[in-house]
């Protein structure tokens, strides 16, 4: 995917020009005085947060700093707005550049895309949950409206390309056929835009917020041009500190597992959480990505085994309930690994 190129005087985000050193200059007062102690300690005595305190301001009062991938406009930035009121929305080039500003205490948190109701998953960040070492603390659902922007003067017939993010691309997937409009992919939906406006394109668009539309100062050609008008992405809310689970609304329990080859061992693990009534809302699977190709064993029939995967699954259910203690210790009795994401409170908002 190429990203769009970076424009004249851009940045204050991680990973940007302006940004790496801003990140630079915060690692760096992180290392002088008490910085590394601060961290140190954290890590010694985690303070786990409690769901109240996962959407409000730091307790200094400070605003939070919040993570999210993208430029200014991109539905990212709405979604950590709507996660944390008031927050300090920070843009951050890639998906692990927002992991790894929540990690080195660059911001206090991070929002990332994780699964959208036309596109899917984001196979990416199932990827750097298990690469990195954060907690999810919550969840936010965003309904996305997408809108074909051009420069003023721009009519559709003029246009020949289209470019945005990959996922809103496929979200537009009936529209933009029926325009006949060569896809190009960036990085983001608002960088898309940015790219429009600034390099002035005539026989090009962007498929964009209207917050975007507005930043860049583009016409509006089309609104709602996705291919269903219930097109909802869901987003997760990721800190260094779980939050304590709770039993006063609904929660909702993130895993991932890996099992041994097997007749029915999937079946097996899924059961855990049937015989307790415990309602799964996703699974996904991901290659396990091992170093080295597993030594062919019985089960195998002597070949070697390319195929082994993690299994991601939520389910409706909090850490403190006791049925999906009992459902994870079954699960532990077999599974070769078995890590908790996070437990955290189910986003109604959308209902
Ligand atoms: O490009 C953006 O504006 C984003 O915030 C990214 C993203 C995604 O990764 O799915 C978020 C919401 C929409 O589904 C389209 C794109």
């Amino acid at each position: 995917m190429a990203a769009a190129p970076k424009e004249e005087g851009e940045g204050g985000g991680i990973g940007a020009r302006n940004g790496a050193s801003r990140a630079l200059e915060l690692s760096r007062a992180f290392e002088g005085s008490g910085g590394e102690n601060v961290q140190r300690d954290a890590q010694l005595l985690p303070r786990p947060l409690s769901s109240i305190q996962s959407s409000n301001p730091s307790s200094d009062g400070s605003r939070l700093r919040v993570a999210y991938q993208g430029v200014r406009g991109a539905y990212s930035e709405s979604a950590a707005e709507k996660a944390y009121p008031n927050c300090e929305a920070v843009p951050c080039e890639q998906f692990d550049t927002a992991f790894q500003a929540v990690e080195k205490w660059l911001v206090d948190r991070a929002v990332l895309p994780i699964e959208n109701s036309l596109g899917g998953s984001i196979h990416r960040n199932y990827d750097l949950l298990i690469r990195h070492r954060l907690h999810i603390v919550g969840e936010v659902k965003l309904a996305v409206k997408h809108c074909l922007l051009a420069n003023h003067g721009v009519e559709i017939g003029d246009l020949r390309r289209v470019l945005s993010h990959p996922q809103a691309l496929a979200q537009c997937e009936h529209t933009l056929t029926k325009m006949g409009l060569v896809r190009e992919e960036v990085d983001d939906t608002a960088g898309a835009a940015k790219h429009v406006a600034f390099h002035n394109l005539k026989d090009a668009g962007a498929v964009a917020s209207a917050a975007a539309a507005k930043i860049y100062d583009l016409n509006i050609l089309a609104r709602d041009i996705q291919d269903d008008s219930d097109n909802v992405t869901r987003f997760l809310m990721l800190a260094r500190e779980p939050i304590i689970p709770g039993t006063d609304k609904p929660f909702k329990t993130s895993i991932v597992f890996s099992l041994e080859e097997g007749p029915g061992v999937l079946f097996k693990a899924l059961a855990v959480f049937a015989l307790r009534q415990v309602n799964l809302t996703k699974i996904e699977s991901r290659p396990l990505r091992k170093q080295t190709v597993r030594t062919p064993d019985d089960s195998s029939n002597g070949a070697p085994k390319y195929f082994d995967y993690h299994f991601y699954v939520d389910f409706e259910a909090s850490m403190a309930d006791v049925n999906a203690q009992n459902a994870l210790r079954h699960l532990n009795e077999f599974a070769t690994s078995l890590r908790v994401l996070g437990s955290y409170p189910v986003d109604t908002s959308m209902i």
